[in-house]
This record gives structure tokens, C-alpha cells and sequence, in this order.
């Protein structure tokens, strides 16, 4: 049975601070019971600020990072390397400090363990990148959890309200165009493939994020699930958690 489960941080900065440890927590009981973890980051300023706190957790040293697999949630179609992607981004935030802090031990994190997406200097084009992705990703892994931002529209990964991409199925990415947020080239896990994680997490701050949060909350205590508000449509199998800060929580 699913359980939905809220927590609600001062500001941004605590609830990144706690939705690592927790997500380190997460990732130590996976290797322990089933030999590894894998662990879905998301682009955007929170889940960024997410991965920012990793290598401050006081757990790093506890954990067997050999064992543990980054995946992303959706990717910007820009070159390898480049600012706008999530990737890059993240390795600059933390992953990148992760893996010095480790570098030294058996325990390391390292590159092969960071999946990425295709980036757009090395793939033919957007749909070949996206096939490619998903043959990366099938069988899809166990996700342990899917961490996703949330727009002010109510998108979660590259999933717009009102785009194709929302109603893929028996794929686990999808190409998405004319993006709403730039830039409008991605590549995205679709609903199915962030559905099958253990647990869903979705981290959002700031009062620009107070209408969408009132209204995906209140829909998913309808029970309904409304696909002009993307993150009304995921859940965890297990568990769905929100990390908000308190101007998201309103
Ligand atoms: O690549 C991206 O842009 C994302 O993965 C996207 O889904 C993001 O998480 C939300 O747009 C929230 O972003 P902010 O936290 O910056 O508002």
C-alpha cells in the first residue's frame, strides 16, 4: 500500500540538508539488502541543492558508494559538458566531490556508476537519443527512489502539462519538444518508468511553488489524478514523500 508522507523544512537550504541524509539512508539499507542502490537526481534548484548537501552528510563515510548508481529523471538536449545540463550540474554540485572524497577507498564512487543521458553532440538527433536511452533503461532498474523538482505549472521531470510525453507508454524515456521551460529540447523518464520506483520523492521551495503544490496536494486527496498537473500523476509503489520548504507549503 502507498503512503504519502510530508515534510516541511524553514527554507531550501534544511530541507536539502535533510532529504540527503535521508536519501543516504536510503541508499546504505539498499546495498544492504539487495547489493545496491539506485538513485534517480533531478535538474532544477532544489534537487540540485539536493545533491549539493550529499557530500556533506555525515553518513558519506558509512556508505559503499562502489554500490551505489546515479540515474536523472529528464536531461536538457545541449552538449556533453555543457552549463544547462543536468548532469553537469549535479557533478559540479556534489557528485563530483563525492567521488574525491572517496576516490581513496574501496568503497568509491565512480564514473561508470553516474548513468547519464545521450547529450546532443553525440547522438544523431533527439529521437535516436532517446531510443538509445531507453534501451539503457530496459529492463528499468529498481529504482529505490525518483527524485523530482516540481514548476510552477506542476511539471515533474520533462512532463508538461498538455505534452505527448505525458501519455507515453511502453517506453521508459520519451523525446519532449517545445519545452515551456527552456531549453525546449529534453529527454525524460516517462510516467510508467518513474512510477516503478520504490519511492517517489518530490522537493520544492519558494512561494512561487505555494499555488501549484495547494493544488497537485488537494487533487491527490481527491484521489484525482488531473494531467494538467503532471505531479498529481506519480506515485511510489511504496512511498511518496514531499520535501517542501515552508513558502512551497504555503
Ligand atoms: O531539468 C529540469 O529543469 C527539471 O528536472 C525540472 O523538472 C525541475 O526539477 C523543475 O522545473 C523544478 O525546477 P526548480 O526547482 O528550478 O523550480
Amino acid at each position: 500500500m502507498n503512503a504519502e508522507i510530508r515534510h516541511v523544512h524553514p527554507d531550501r537550504g534544511a530541507l536539502a540538508t535533510a532529504c540527503a541524509q535521508e536519501l543516504l539512508a536510503v541508499a546504505g539499507r539498499a546495498v544492504a539488502e539487495r547489493g545496491r542502490a539506485d538513485l534517480v537526481l533531478t535538474g532544477g534548484s532544489t534537487g540540485i541543492a539536493v545533491v549539493a548537501a550529499l557530500p556533506e552528510c555525515p553518513a558519506v563515510g558509512d556508505i559503499d558508494f562502489s554500490r551505489v548508481h546515479f540515474w536523472f529523471g529528464d536531461e536538457r538536449w545541449v552538449p556533453t559538458a555543457h552549463e544547462d545540463r543536468n548532469d553537469q550540474q549535479a557533478m559540479d554540485a556534489g557528485l563530483a566531490e563525492l567521488m574525491r572524497l572517496t576516490a581513496r577507498t574501496p568503497r568509491a564512487l565512480r564514473a561508470p556508476n553516474v548513468h547519464r543521458f545521450p547529450a546532443r553532440s553525440d547522438s544523431a538527433d533527439l529521437d535516436t537519443a532517446a531510443r538509445q536511452a531507453a534501451t539503457a533503461l530496459t529492463p528499468t532498474p529498481a529504482f529505490d527512489v525518483v527524485l523530482l523538482g516540481m514548476g510552477p505549472d506542476a511539471h515533474v521531470a520533462s512532463l508538461f502539462p498538455g505534452h505527448p510525453g505525458l501519455d507515453a507508454a511502453g517506453m521508459p524515456v520519451v523525446a519532449v519538444r517545445q519545452s515551456p521551460k527552456p531549453p525546449s529540447e529534453r529527454l525524460s523518464l516517462t510516467l510508467e518508468a518513474i512510477g516503478a520506483a520504490d519511492q517517489v520523492w518530490f522537493t520544492v521551495a519558494g512561494a512561487d511553488k505555494a499555488d501549484a503544490v495547494a493544488s497537485v496536494v488537494a487533487a491527490r486527496e481527491a484521489g484525482r489524478r488531473d494531467p494538467a498537473l503532471p505531479a498529481s500523476l506519480v506515485d511510489g509503489r511504496r512511498r511518496t514523500v514531499w520535501w517542501l520548504d515552508e513558502a512551497a507549503a504555503g
